[in-house]
C-alpha cells in the first residue's frame, strides 16, 4: 500500500530532519511509528501523506510511484490517503462549521451531491451528535474539532490513514472513541493505517506492529 525507501527530508538543503528512512505498510495493515519528541515522525508522516516532498528516496503508493506532492500530486493519489494531525485547531478554517469542514474535500472534488448524507454517516462514525456539526470551531472542545477533522480525512474513503500524534491532546475517553472510529471505518474498507506517536501502549494496543523510528534508518 505504501512503501517508504531511504527517505531523507527537511526543511533546509543541507540539513535533513529524516535520513535514509524506510518503511512499509501493506494493504490493510495498521503500523504504528514511535519516537521521541523531534526524531521526525512528523515530517515522515507529512512526506507519507504527499504533503512535504522529500530530499531523496522514494515513496510508492498502491504500486505507482509518487512524483508530485501537494497540489500538484495527482487526484487519484491525493485521495488515496487521509490525514489527521495533532492539533485540530491549527487544522480546521474558524469560520466554516463543522459541517462544511467535514464536507470540505467533497466540494473541492466537486462531489456536491454526496455532501449531506456521506457528512451525516460520518457525524455517526466519530460520535459528532446533536447540533454540534452546525456550531464554528470556537464553539467545540478540542476533541470534537478533532472528531470533525477525523470525519474530513475519512469522507473520500482513504484507502490510507495517517494519524499524526491524533490523539496526544485528548483525554482517555476521547481517544478511546477516536480510535473505534477509525477501527470500524477499517473493518469496512479494509483501509490501511499509518498511526504516528510517543505513546507505546495506545500504539502497541491499536496497530498490528509498532515501529521505533531507531529501527527505521538504513
Ligand atoms: N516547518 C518546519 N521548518 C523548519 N524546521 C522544522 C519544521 N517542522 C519541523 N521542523 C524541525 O524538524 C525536526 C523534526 O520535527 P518533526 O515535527 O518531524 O518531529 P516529531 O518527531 O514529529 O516531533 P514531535 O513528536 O514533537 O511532534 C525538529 O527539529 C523540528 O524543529
Amino acid at each position: 500500500m505504501l512503501d517508504l525507501k531511504n527517505i531523507t527530508a527537511g526543511y533546509e538543503r543541507g540539513r535533513p530532519v529524516v535520513r535514509e528512512v524506510s518503511l512499509a505498510v501493506a494493504p490493510g495493515e495498521a503500523v504504528g511509528l514511535l519516537g521521541p519528541s523531534g526524531c521526525g515522525k512528523s515530517t515522515l508522516a507529512r512526506v507519507a501523506a504527499l504533503l512535504h516532498r522529500p530530499d531523496n528516496g522514494t515513496v510508492t503508493l498502491d504500486g505507482a510511484l509518487v512524483t508530485e506532492w501537494r497540489h500538484r500530486a495527482p487526484r487519484a493519489q491525493r485521495t488515496t490517503v487521509g490525514v489527521v494531525f495533532q492539533s485540530p485547531r491549527l487544522a480546521a478554517d474558524p469560520r466554516l462549521r463543522l459541517r462544511e469542514i467535514v464536507a470540505e474535500p467533497l466540494r473541492a472534488t466537486g462531489r456536491q451531491i454526496e455532501v449531506r448524507e456521506r457528512v451525516d454517516e460520518l457525524a455517526d462514525l466519530v460520535g459528532l451528535g446533536g447540533d454540534l456539526l452546525n456550531r464554528r470551531p470556537h464553539e467545540v472542545s478540542d476533541g470534537q474539532l478533532q472528531r470533525a477533522c477525523l470525519a474530513r480525512a475519512l469522507v473520500l474513503r482513504p484507502r490510507l490513514l495517517v494519524c499524526d500524534e491524533m490523539t496526544a491532546m485528548l483525554d482517555a475517553s476521547t481517544t478511546a472513541a477516536l480510535v473505534a472510529a477509525v477501527e470500524r471505518y477499517r473493518r469496512e474498507t479494509t483501509a490501511s493505517l499509518l498511526a504516528v506517536g510517543h505513546d507505546r501502549t495506545l500504539l502497541e494496543r491499536w496497530c498490528d506492529r509498532a515501529s521505533e523510528w531507531t529501527e527505521l534508518s538504513g
